[in-house]
């Protein structure tokens, strides 16, 4: 409580921008917007049109004339061809003549050859007939012969056959045996088969029926869960509305002035001022919440939560506060987390940001207060580029009475992360606080300084660093939500820390933070002292944040 009421007075700056915002509109009414746009003409299709016919006519008069060209060189090949057919007929006639004188000398030849050829053939039939004879008496021979082989080769094919078919036999009857066996393994196969083959569907069966048995179940369960969810939320809301109409009564119970209070003339009436929920109103909740820097997403789930089973109900400045801080409230409990403590010795806090965020001096708190908390701490200054961030983390050290350990200007930090690691493990210290520097102009060599830290920790501790803070600069409004995205690209970030609530109305980007991330937010900063630090509480930051009293 001590805490809230210093959170609250810090954050002025962020609720009274919401306060103030409230009142104009439960007060004003709503606000217009019009945007028109005109659309350009279209140009070119006549120019385009007219070139095209040009171009027509010009392919039309080549044709003409390519077609004349055409038309003279038939007339030209026509003449020569009639030409070379007369010469052609005037060669065949002289031919012709020169064929008949030819024919008229072969056929005289023919003749006196006809008449040799008589001659030779009576000579070659007296020959012919002689020789017929001895070549019959020498066929008969060979015919004699040729049956007597041919009979006794008749005599081994069929003995052969013989055996072929006996040896035929034996292998069929083999076969048929060979079949027979198969055919009982094969029956025998199926059988044993077919039985693996129920006893599987058997079991899928029952696996499918378990699987849909468990999904119904699971079904069921989450219908009552989400049925009892409903349930609550409704009851809650209706408790709120309970609570916001005995709260206005009592309100306009305390304005009524009591008999004596109006006899001394006592009697004006304090008022409050109330606005029905609509769509305007709506929207310019959103509006404000979004100059909140709450973000555009997370500005509309809180409203539209908020305004759930709420429209056309007419609702104060107070009233709406206590409504947008009840979703704060909701959106932010499930990143509502303090730094974890393990019993690893020493634990490995790497402090990851932007140069500037708040690292140094929040490493510098966090080690005053497990110090106090009677932790053993060690502090290594590894942002060995920034003589004054070195400085400052001694100033801390000396207070608390940290050890720090500290590296030459420039030189590798690395390398005095690995001393402190060792440092640390002798002086049997729970906590070794690792600070880094934070030159975001050069994203790959900073990726490269962090790579490199985590490489050489882990040659002593393979599952160091156990957290990755990343320290958060609350000025920087919705800028927070792109360091996020770059320190979880560059370093495995376990958790959040927004320093500078204080003097900043840019409060409402740690709700859009939770909401887009999920992080474990750790603890907020609102100031410079020691004490300026402390876990985070979605409640207590709800409350300060809409400007709402506890
Ligand atoms: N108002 C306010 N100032 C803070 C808070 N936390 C840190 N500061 C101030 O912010 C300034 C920068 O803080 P540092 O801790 O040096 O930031 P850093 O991230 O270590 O910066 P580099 O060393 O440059 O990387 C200092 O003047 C701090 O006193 C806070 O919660 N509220």
């Amino acid at each position: 409580m001590a805490f809230f009421k210093k959170l609250k007075d810090r954050m002025f700056k962020s609720s009274s921008k919401i306060e103030e915002g409230l009142d104009a509109i439960v007060e004003d009414g709503g606000v217009e917007e019009d945007v028109s746009a005109s659309k350009p003409i279209d140009l070119a299709v006549s120019d385009a049109g007219q070139i095209q016919v040009q171009a027509q006519a010009a392919l039309d008069v080549q044709a003409v004339v390519v077609a004349e060209e055409e038309a003279r060189d038939a007339e030209r090949k026509g003449q020569a061809e009639a030409a070379h057919r007369e010469a052609e007929i005037s060669e065949r006639e002289a031919g012709a003549r020169a064929g008949a004188e030819h024919a008229e000398q072969v056929r005289i030849a023919a003749e006196k050859d006809a008449r040799q050829a008589a001659q030779v053939e009576a000579d070659r039939k007296t020959m012919q007939a002689a020789q017929s004879a001895a070549d019959a008496a020498e066929v008969a021979r060979l015919q004699a012969e040729r049956a007597a082989h041919e009979e006794a080769a008749r005599i081994v094919e069929s003995e052969r056959q013989a055996q072929e078919a006996k040896r035929a036999e034996a292998q069929r009857q083999a076969e048929a045996e060979r079949l027979k066996i198969a055919a009982r393994a094969a029956q025998q196969d199926r059988l044993a088969a077919d039985a693996l083959r129920a006893e599987d569907s058997k079991l899928e069966n029952e696996a499918r029926e378990a699987e849909l048995a468990r999904q119904a179940d699971v079904a069921a369960a989450e219908e009552t869960e989400r049925a009892s969810e409903q349930r609550q939320a409704e009851a809650a809301r209706r408790a709120e509305d309970v609570r916001l109409e005995v709260e206005r009564e009592a309100q306009e119970k305390a304005a009524k002035p009591g008999l004596i209070g109006r006899m001394l003339g006592r009697g004006e009436k304090k008022t409050v001022v109330r606005r029905e929920l609509d769509d305007d109103m709506l929207e310019r909740l959103e509006e404000l919440l979004i100059s909140a820097d709450m973000g555009v997403d997370t500005a509309l789930r809180v409203t539209s939560n908020m305004a759930e089973g709420r429209f056309g109900k007419r609702l104060s400045t107070q009233e709406i506060k206590e409504l947008l801080a009840a979703e704060i409230t909701r959106v932010m409990e499930p990143v509502a987390r303090p730094l974890p403590l393990y019993p690893t010795k020493p634990q490995v806090v790497l402090v990851v940001g932007v140069n500037g965020s708040g690292k140094t001096t929040t490493i510098g708190k966090l080690a005053s207060q497990f110090q106090a908390a009677g932790k053993k701490v060690v502090i290594a200054a590894g942002d060995t580029f920034r003589a004054a961030a070195v400085e400052q983390l001694q100033v801390w050290g000396d207070r608390a009475g940290v050890p720090v350990l500290t590296a030459p200007q420039g030189s590798d930090p690395a390398s005095l992360a690995y001393d402190a690691m060792e440092q640390a493990a002798r002086d049997g210290a729970d906590l070794l606080m690792i600070d880094t520097a934070g030159r975001l102009q050069n994203r790959a060599d900073l990726m490269e300084e962090l790579q490199k830290i985590v490489r050489v920790i882990r040659k002593k501790d393979p599952d160091a660093p156990h957290n990755t803070l990343l320290v958060l600069d609350a000025t920087t409004g919705q800028n927070a939500l792109s360091q996020v995205k770059t320190f979880q690209e560059l370093a495995d970030v376990t958790g959040l820390i927004m320093t500078k609530l204080d003097g900043t109305a840019k409060g409402g980007v740690l709700v859009a933070l939770a909401d887009k991330f999920g992080l474990p937010i750790h603890a907020i900063g609102v100031g410079e002292q020691i004490d300026d630090l402390a876990p985070f509480d979605p409640e207590d930051f709800a409350a300060a944040l809409t400007g709402l009293d506890r």
